[in-house]
């Protein structure tokens, strides 16, 4: 093994408990999330991984839970890299609603619709609508036209992997070691592109929260194998 990655999706957050659609809003951890991040943490701590370096997106549910891991593993002092880029997939005007709220608005037949659908986006929020990113100071660095209304799974890839070559490849190319913390489907689409699954496979992939996971690779990038930081009854438990 050349090089090792560890990634782990933010803990359960406010909207997560209500089974809320969260995308870019950027919602708070539960005390469950905060415990989770500390469980990371410990976890990670137990297999004696050091990083150089680590990646998190701008949303403070991912930043608050990297900053557990990094509390928890003494790590405080590495450099944080946050991006967009690795943000979760953007769900447009279903932002906030729960299941009852888009079945209700939108119909069963639409919500299957979306939930089997690789390519297919919920509605764009309008330009004018303030919840659109570009009314966010945190994306005031970002040209208004790669900012989203809306995201399919394939747009959420397309956005995701530029950073996972153009930033975290060339981490690991140095030699440093790299902790990844992120969301759902900002993992999932590195772990399709790593794990070679199908647009079919991914959508049926849901990564758990607040476990990390690792992927081993060759010094040429290609992977060797992959694998949580947990034994495997706890994580069907999960
Ligand atoms: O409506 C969607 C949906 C809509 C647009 C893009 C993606 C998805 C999507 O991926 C999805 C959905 C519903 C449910 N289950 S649900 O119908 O019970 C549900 C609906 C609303 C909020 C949360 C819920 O759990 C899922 O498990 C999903 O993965």
């Amino acid at each position: 093994v050349a090089h090792r990655v560890v990634f782990a999706r933010h803990g359960e957050s406010l909207w997560n408990k209500e089974n809320r659609f969260t995308g870019w809003y950027d919602v708070g951890l539960t005390e469950k999330g905060i415990k989770e991040a500390k469980t990371a943490g410990e976890l990670i701590r137990e297999r004696g991984f050091q990083f150089d370096v680590a990646h998190t997106s701008v949303l403070k549910r991912a930043i608050l839970t990297l900053n557990g891991i990094l509390d928890t593993t003494d790590h405080h002092h590495i450099p944080v890299h946050k991006s967009y880029r690795l943000n979760e997939r953007h769900y447009g005007g279903l932002q906030g609603l729960n299941k009852a709220e888009t079945a209700a608005k939108h119909g069963d037949e639409q919500v299957l619709i979306w939930r089997r659908s690789f390519d297919i986006p919920p509605p764009s929020l309008e330009e004018t609508d303030e919840r659109h990113p570009s009314f966010d100071r945190k994306y005031s660095l970002v040209p208004k036209s790669a900012l989203p209304s809306t995201e399919s799974l394939k747009l959420t890839i397309d956005r995701v992997l530029p950073y996972w070559f153009d930033n975290i490849c060339s981490h690991i190319l140095e030699g440093k070691n790299v902790l990844v913390v992120a969301h759902g489907n900002s993992l999932r689409s590195m772990v399709k592109y790593l794990s070679g699954m199908s647009n079919e496979e991914i959508l049926g992939y849901n990564i758990p929260t607040g476990i990390p996971f690792v992927y081993e690779f060759d010094e040429d990038l290609n992977v060797l194998n992959n694998y949580y930081l947990i034994d495997e009854e706890e994580l069907k438990a999960k």
